[in-house]
């Protein structure tokens, strides 16, 4: 059986990045998928992004919906505070697998725990299962056609509070104009727009920050 790209990028990282090194792994992963397959990480430009909201926000409880293999939950763990935490969401088992070993590679197991499910099911039990009482910031970046829904989901299910961060990839490609359009229209989010790039590309992307005013 043939490997999937997502075994190839966690096999080059565990070639070529240094154990216990979340900046490593980050860059061997952005060194792969720009030199070798293209991949749907936040990727470095809009990576910088993410750091500079993780760094204002510096949030004890951060949430995460798509994780993928791993490179966002490694990106943004790296920078959180001693006693932080950051609870990553994935459904695809395949990809939780190599998320889960990427991110113990990594050395950050101990701020991230991986839920594996529908965001759906994981979100309204994160208060009573997970211990959360509220998400200080959100990094949205799983199905696009699902940020609206999940967004919604987390209101209803009182687990922003004023001042809580949402930030979502991909506005402009491939796209999510119904967050948009919700968000903007909102009275309850106040938004920033920061243009960028698709990742390993040249094409227009943007995210999208929402900040809940309660
Ligand atoms: C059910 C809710 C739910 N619950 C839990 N986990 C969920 C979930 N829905 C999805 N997942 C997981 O999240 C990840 C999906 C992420 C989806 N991301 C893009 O589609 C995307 C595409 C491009 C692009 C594609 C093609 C191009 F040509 C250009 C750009 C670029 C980007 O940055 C992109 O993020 C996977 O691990 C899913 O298993
Ligand atoms: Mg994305």
């Amino acid at each position: 059986m043939n490997q999937s790209k997502e075994q190839r990028i966690l096999n080059f990282v565990l070639q070529n990045a240094v154990r216990g090194d979340p900046c490593s792994v980050v860059d061997t992963i952005d060194k792969y998928c720009s030199q070798k397959e293209w991949a749907m990480n936040v990727g470095n430009e809009k990576g910088k992004i993410l750091d500079k909201t993780v760094e204002e926000v510096n949030p004890s409880v951060a949430l995460e919906l798509g994780t993928y293999c791993g490179y966002s939950a490694v990106r943004i763990s790296r920078l959180l505070k001693a006693g932080a935490r950051l609870l990553t969401v994935e459904f695809n088992p395949e990809f939780a697998a190599i998320a889960k070993q990427m991110i113990e590679f990594a050395g950050v197991q101990d701020k991230v725990k991986l839920l594996e499910g529908p965001s759906q099911e994981i979100i309204p039990q994160l208060k009573k299962k997970y211990e959360v009482d509220t998400l200080d910031f959100v990094f949205l970046d799983h199905w696009k056609d699902r940020y609206t829904p999940d967004t919604i989901l987390l209101q209803e299910c009182n687990l922003l509070r004023k001042g809580s961060v949402l930030l979502a990839d991909n506005v402009i490609f491939p796209g999510a104009p119904d967050f948009l359009n919700y968000v903007r229209k909102s009275p309850h989010f106040q938004c920033t727009n920061y243009p960028s790039h698709l990742e390993y590309m040249q094409v227009e992307d943007a995210m999208e920050k929402a900040v809940f005013l309660g």
